[in-house]
């Protein structure tokens, strides 16, 4: 093995659980420090140790981090910004990885100001998420919180005393109109797994989709998908310009007893207006995996008055077994691409340096 000094380090936040080998083969070409996540505590705690660490390794007069990962379990310690990096920028790294779809929460304007990239894991999740949106679409057309719920209450399928009553027949989703909001890995995974159970599907993203990629995918304006869809799955990044994009105006759009899926992040939709919608009727049911607060759910959607008619999930649709192996290669992927010199495929800005 190389001697220390001659091995460019990194610095990670967790460490790899799944893609284990392909973790220790990385080990044997670069000098890893892992900071535990056991024992840290929030914003503040994660803070601490980055700059403990960065400040150790100058002590010791070894070449400063050139890379830093945060693997899977790190959502806790947002928000990732020039607090918390900025001892690593200062002293030359200029690549940031992290496990997961979602960067709402990384600053990654402030790292490319500093000559770093961002790059994030969403072809990873692409499946999962997709395959979670579908099992939530499923649930809401079927109305399975209901059914959970009568069931469990030993009312079988429900009486006058279950909230909501008798438990309605479901809706098959053959013959429906999907709009998928955002065309990006999940949307697009998504739309081909609706297309398989007959749905027709329609998206909306800022830019059209090249058409090899549309998968039969009919490209239409916001307000098309909004007055169309029997069904509205949400599948955009969290933007200012997506924050309440689902919001009353949007509500009064849509047709009355649409069904409303969000895998994408709670803010896009104004939870107060989903409430109103839902308590109006315009909105039939909805399958929630995202939350605007989270962890904590808006006490409306948990209200037995509406729950019945909620479906939901603590942010779970990203997260298998299986993409969290496939989240972690990306990462490593986009380490190798950096070491090498090249923009990472994965990066989601641009370094102004
Ligand atoms: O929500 C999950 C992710 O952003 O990966």
């Amino acid at each position: 093995m190389a001697e220390d000094k001659d091995r460019r380090a990194i610095l990670t936040l967790g460490s790899a659980e799944f893609a284990v080998s392909e973790y220790e083969a990385l080990r044997n070409r670069y000098h890893i420090d892992n900071i535990p996540l056991a024992g840290l505590v929030g914003h503040a705690g994660a803070t601490a140790a980055i700059a403990s660490a960065v400040a150790a390794r100058a002590a010791a007069h070894k070449s400063p981090y050139v890379a830093f990962i945060k693997f899977f379990g790190t959502g806790v310690f947002y928000p990732f910004g020039a607090d918390i990096f900025a001892p690593l920028t200062q002293n030359g790294c200029r690549l940031f990885c992290g496990a997961g779809a979602g960067y709402d929460n990384v600053d990654t304007e402030w790292l490319a100001s500093q000559g770093a990239y961002y790059c994030n894991t969403s072809r990873a999740i692409a499946v999962s998420t997709a395959n979670g949106a579908l099992m939530l679409i499923l649930a809401a057309t079927r109305a399975a919180s209901q059914a959970d719920m009568s069931a469990r209450a030993g009312k079988w399928r429900g009486d006058a005393s279950t909230p909501g009553g008798l438990l309605p027949l479901g809706q098959d989703i053959e013959g429906m109109t999907l709009g998928v909001i955002g065309f990006g890995a999940i949307g697009k995974a998504l739309a081909v797994r609706a297309q398989a159970c007959g749905m027709k599907i329609i998206y909306y993203s800022r830019r059209r989709a090249p058409e090899s990629e549309e998968s039969g995918a009919t490209y239409v304006s916001m307000d098309d998908l909004f007055t169309t869809s029997d069904v509205i799955s949400v599948n955009c990044p969290l933007t200012p310009e997506t924050r309440h994009l689902i919001g009353s105006a949007a509500f009064s759009k849509m047709k009355t007893g649409v069904f409303i899926v969000n895998t994408a992040r709670g803010s896009i939709i104004d939870e107060d207006a989903l409430i109103d919608a839902l308590k109006s009727g315009k909105v039939s049911r909805v399958g929630l995996d995202v939350f605007a607060n989270e962890p904590h759910i808006h006490p409306g959607l948990l209200d037995p008055s509406l729950a019945y008619r909620v479906t939901m999930q603590p942010h779970m649709a990203g997260r298998t077994t299986q993409s969290f192996v496939k989240g972690e290669l990306e990462l490593f992927k986009s380490l190798e691409e950096f070491m090498r010199g090249e923009r990472p495929e994965y990066a989601v800005n641009d370094p102004e340096v």
